[in-house]
C-alpha cells in the first residue's frame, strides 16, 4: 500500500484558497439539473463524491459542460425530474451527499433505477429515508441488506403528504425529502423523529433550494411544510462557498504550530455549519479573524475543551487530534454518527491516536484524549477515510514524524490536499 511520510514541520504560514464544498457541491449540481433554464457554477469541487454526482447526472440524461479544471460547470437543467427510458444503475462510490438526495429524487421521476456504491456504502444506513419515501408512495427495494444499500427504485413521482423522518443517524436523510418534495403532487408535511443531528446541514440546503426559487417553512426543525407545484428556478451564476471541514485542517495547522494561516472562500457569512469549527478552536485558545470572504488562525497556546460537537461532526475529527497539542482531556461529545460514516470514526480515532501516544477513552458517542508528553512516530491506518488521512497529517506539526497509509484517500474531497499542507509548511 501507498503511504507518506510527513517529515516534522517547523512553521506554519501562507494562504490557502480552498477548494469548493463538498456539500454545497452535490446540493447545487442536484437542483441545477432539476431546474428550468441553465445554471452556471464557479469554484466546484473536484473530487470523487462529485464525481459521482456529474456521472450520475449524466446517464440521467441531464446535459453540462464542464471545464478543463472541472470546477466550472454550466448545468442544462431539465425543469423538471429525471425521466429514463431504460433501466439505469448508478453507481456512487461512498458519496452521502449523492446517495442519499439522488434516492429521493429518482422516486420523484420515471423509470427503473439501482443506486449502489463501494463496499463501505452498503454498510451506511438508508432505512429511515426509505421509510420515509415509502409513507410518500415510492417503490423502493433492498438489493442485499434491508435498511442499506443497494437500492432498487421504481420511479413514480412521490405523493406527498404527512411524512415522519427519523433523523437521529443522519442529517442526509431529511435533506435529501426536502429537496424531493417541492416537485411533490400534494403539499408536503415533514415532521422529525427522535433529535436532528447534523442540524447545520439542513440551514445548507434550505439556504440552496431557496436560491434555487423554491419555498420551504421551517417550524423550528421539528417540522417543514414544504407546498407542492413548486419547480425549481434556475439560480443563474452560482457561486460555490469554500468548504469549510477542508479549512479545518489548515486553521488548526496555524493554531497548532504559529505563524498564521488566512483560509479564503469561506468567512463570517458562509451558509456552512463547519465554519463553527473556528469558534472551538478559539475556545482552545487559538486567535480567530473573521472576513467576509476569509477566516485567519494565529497561534494559541492550546488547551483542552469538552464539548457537544453533534453539529460539524466532520471538523470535530480535525479537533480530536488538535487535542494532542492542547493542555488536558479534550472531550468530544454526541458524536455517535462517527459510527457510520467512511468508517467507524470513534474507533479509528481511538486506535490511531493511541497509536502516536495519546491515552485514549471511547464510549459510544464520545471520545476523550489525553495527549502523551511526546508524541510517537506512528504509521497511521486511514480506513479509505479521507479526514482520518488529514487530520492525522496534523502530527508532523510535532517534532515527530508521521507516516500516513493511502494517503490519496483524501481524493474523496480534496485530492491535492497534501500539496496544499506542503505549500504552507517549511520542514525542520
Ligand atoms: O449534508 C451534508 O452535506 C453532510 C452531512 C453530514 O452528514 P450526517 O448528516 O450524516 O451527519 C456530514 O457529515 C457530511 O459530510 C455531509
Ligand atoms: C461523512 C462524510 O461524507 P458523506 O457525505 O459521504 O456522508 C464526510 O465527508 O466526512
Amino acid at each position: 500500500m501507498e503511504s507518506l511520510t510527513l517529515q516534522p514541520i517547523s512553521q506554519i504560514n501562507g494562504e490557502v484558497n480552498l477548494p469548493g464544498s463538498k456539500s454545497v457541491s452535490n446540493r447545487a449540481l442536484l437542483l441545477a439539473a432539476l431546474a428550468q433554464g441553465t445554471t452556471r457554477l464557479t469554484n466546484l469541487l473536484d473530487s470523487d463524491d462529485i464525481r459521482h454526482m456529474l456521472n450520475a447526472l449524466k446517464q440521467l440524461g441531464v446535459n453540462y459542460q464542464l471545464s478543463a479544471d472541472k470546477t466550472v460547470c454550466e448545468v442544462e437543467g431539465l425543469g423538471s425530474a429525471f425521466n429514463a427510458s431504460q433501466a439505469l444503475e448508478l453507481y456512487l462510490g461512498n458519496a452521502g451527499t449523492a446517495m442519499r438526495p439522488l434516492a429521493a429524487a429518482l422516486c420523484l421521476s420515471q423509470g427503473n433505477f439501482v443506486l449502489t456504491g463501494e463496499p463501505r456504502m452498503k454498510e451506511r444506513p438508508i432505512g429511515h429515508l426509505v421509510d420515509a419515501l415509502r409513507t410518500a408512495g415510492a417503490d423502493v427495494t433492498y438489493l442485499e441488506n434491508e435498511n442499506y444499500p443497494p437500492l432498487a427504485i421504481k420511479g413514480t413521482g412521490l405523493n406527498g403528504g404527512e411524512v415522519e423522518i427519523d433523523g437521529s443517524i443522519s442529517s442526509q436523510f431529511l435533506t435529501a425529502f426536502l429537496m424531493a418534495a417541492p416537485m411533490a403532487t400534494q403539499d408536503t408535511v415533514i415532521r422529525i423523529k427522535g433529535d436532528l443531528v447534523s442540524k447545520p446541514y439542513i440551514d445548507i440546503t434550505l439556504h440552496i433550494m431557496a436560491q434555487f426559487g423554491v419555498t420551504v417553512e421551517n417550524r423550528d426543525y421539528q417540522e417543514f411544510f414544504i407546498p407542492a407545484g413548486q419547480t425549481y428556478q434556475s439560480a443563474g451564476d452560482f457561486l460555490v462557498e469554500g468548504d469549510a471541514s477542508s479549512a479545518s485542517y489548515f486553521l488548526a495547522a496555524a493554531a497548532i504550530k504559529g505563524g498564521e494561516v488566512k483560509v479564503t472562500g469561506i468567512g463570517k457569512k458562509s451558509i456552512q455549519g463547519d465554519v463553527q469549527f473556528a469558534h472551538a478552536l478559539e475556545m482552545m485558545g487559538a486567535e480567530i479573524e473573521w472576513g467576509d470572504n476569509y477566516v485567519i488562525a494565529r497561534r494559541g497556546e492550546l488547551k483542552a475543551v469538552d464539548m457537544d460537537f453533534n453539529h460539524i461532526p466532520d471538523a470535530a475529527m480535525t479537533i480530536a487530534v488538535a487535542a494532542l497539542f492542547a493542555e488536558g482531556t479534550t472531550s468530544i461529545r454526541n458524536v455517535y454518527n462517527w459510527r457510520v460514516k467512511e468508517t467507524d470514526r470513534l474507533a479509528a480515532m481511538a486506535t490511531e491516536l493511541r497509536k502516536v501516544g495519546a491515552e485514549v477513552e471511547e464510549g459510544d458517542d464520545y471520545i476523550t484524549i489525553v495527549p502523551p508528553t511526546q508524541l510517537q512516530h506512528a504509521t497511521i491506518d486511514t480506513y479509505d477515510d479521507h479526514r482520518m488521512a488529514m487530520c492525522f497529517s496534523l502530527v508532523a506539526l510535532s517534532d515527530t514524524p508521521v507516516t500516513i497509509n493511502d494517503p490519496k484517500c483524501t481524493s474523496k474531497t480534496f485530492p491535492d490536499y497534501f500539496d496544499k499542507l506542503a505549500g504552507l509548511s517549511q520542514s525542520a
